[in-house]
C-alpha cells in the first residue's frame, strides 16, 4: 500500500496528531531521565506509549538520540521498532540532503524495509534543487514509504531565503517554497490514483503562506501532496488557526507538536496527548 494511503487510513482512524519525540536535554531533565542514551532510549519509549491509542502518527527528531552516537542510535533504533510495532507511523525527522547519489543513500537508511532505522517516512531537504531528491521520491514510492520535502520551514529566519524569487529554469519568477511545491506536485500528480500522494511538504504552521508566495486557494496540485505543519504549542502556532491558515491544504495536514505536549511530564503525556488529539479532531482543520 503506498504511504499516502496509510496515511488516509491513519487521519480516518486516529485522526491527525502527530507526536514530536524530541528529548532535549532540559525535559530529559524534568523528567527525571539522565543525558544519555540510556535516557533519550526511555524518553522515546514512554511517549510511544503514551501515544498509542490517543493518536496516530509520532515524529522521532533524530538530531537529539545522534547526540550520543551509536549508542544514541541504538537507542534510536529501539524506539523505532517500538512505535512501528505498535502500529504508529513513524516520521523519522532526519532532514536530509545532498547531492543525488548521497542523499539516496540517507533515503536507503531510514526507508528501505527491514533497514535497522526503518521508519515510515522522512523529512528531507531539496535545497540542492528537487532533481537531488528523484531517487529518494522513487525509492519511496516503490517502497511504500513517504518524504516530507523542506518549503517553508517554521523558523523565522528562513523566510529570507525561502521566500527568493528563482532566477532562471521552469519555475522562474517563483519563490524557492513556491518552485518546491510545484515539482513536487508534479509527482504525485502521476500518482493521481491515491488519496494522497507519497511525497509531502514541510509547511510551518508558525507562517502565512502568502507571504511565501504559496497559494492556498483550490489548487488541486497542491492538494494531491499531505503536509508536516511544525509549529504548534512552543513554537506560538494554535489549532484553531490551522483551518484558516492552510486554507486548501488543510484537508492534508499533520499537526505535529513536540515540547508544547512533552513539557508536561510524563505523567500528564497520555492525557495531554488524547486533549490535543481531540482538539485537532474538532477544529476542523
Ligand atoms: O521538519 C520538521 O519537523 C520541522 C520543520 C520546521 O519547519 N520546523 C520545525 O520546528 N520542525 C521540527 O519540528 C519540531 C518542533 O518542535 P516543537 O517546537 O517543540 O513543537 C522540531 O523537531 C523541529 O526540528
Amino acid at each position: 500500500m503506498s504511504f499516502g494511503d496509510r496515511l488516509a487510513g491513519v487521519f480516518a482512524s486516529e485522526g491527525r496528531l502527530c507526536v514530536g519525540i524530541d528529548p532535549h536535554e532540559h525535559l530529559l531533565q524534568s523528567w527525571g531521565l539522565p543525558a544519555s542514551a540510556d535516557g533519550v532510549r526511555a524518553f522515546g519509549l514512554a511517549v510511544v506509549a503514551a501515544t498509542v491509542g490517543r493518536a496516530g502518527i509520532v515524529k522521532p527528531q533524530v538530531a537529539f538520540f545522534e547526540r550520543y552516537g551509536s549508542a544514541g542510535y541504538a537507542a534510536l533504533e529501539e524506539v523505532l521498532a517500538a512505535a512501528r510495532d505498535a502500529g504508529l507511523l513513524v516520521i523519522a525527522d532526519a532532514k536530509r540532503g545532498d547531492i543525488g547519489t548521497s542523499v539516496t543513500a540517507y533515503a536507503e537508511a531510514w526507508l528501505t524495509p527491514g533497514s535497522p532505522l526503518e521508519a515510515d517516512a522522512m523529512t528531507i531537504a531539496a535545497f540542492q534543487g528537487v532533481g537531488s531528491i528523484a531517487e529518494p521520491m522513487r525509492l519511496a514510492e516503490s517502497a511504500g514509504k513517504g518524504l516530507f520535502v523542506l518549503a517553508a520551514t517554521s523558523n523565522p529566519e528562513a523566510a529570507a531565503i525561502q521566500q527568493a524569487v528563482v532566477a532562471s529554469g521552469a519555475h522562474s519568477g517563483l519563490t524557492v517554497a513556491r518552485a518546491i511545491i510545484e515539482d513536487v506536485s508534479s509527482f504525485n500528480q502521476a500518482q493521481a490514483q491515491h488519496a494522497f500522494g507519497s511525497i509531502g511538504l514541510v509547511l510551518g504552521a508558525t507562517l502565512d503562506l502568502a507571504d511565501f508566495g504559496i497559494v492556498t486557494t483550490a489548487s488541486a496540485r497542491v492538494n494531491a501532496s499531505p503536509v508536516l505543519a511544525p509549529g504548534f504549542g512552543h513554537q506560538g502556532a494554535r489549532v484553531a488557526d490551522a483551518a484558516r491558515l492552510f486554507g486548501s491544504l488543510a484537508g492534508g495536514v499533520i499537526v505535529s507538536e513536540s515540547r508544547g505536549l512533552l513539557g508536561g511530564g510524563p505523567d500528564g503525556l497520555a492525557d495531554a496527548i488524547a486533549a490535543r488529539a481531540d482538539e485537532v479532531r474538532s477544529s476542523h482543520v
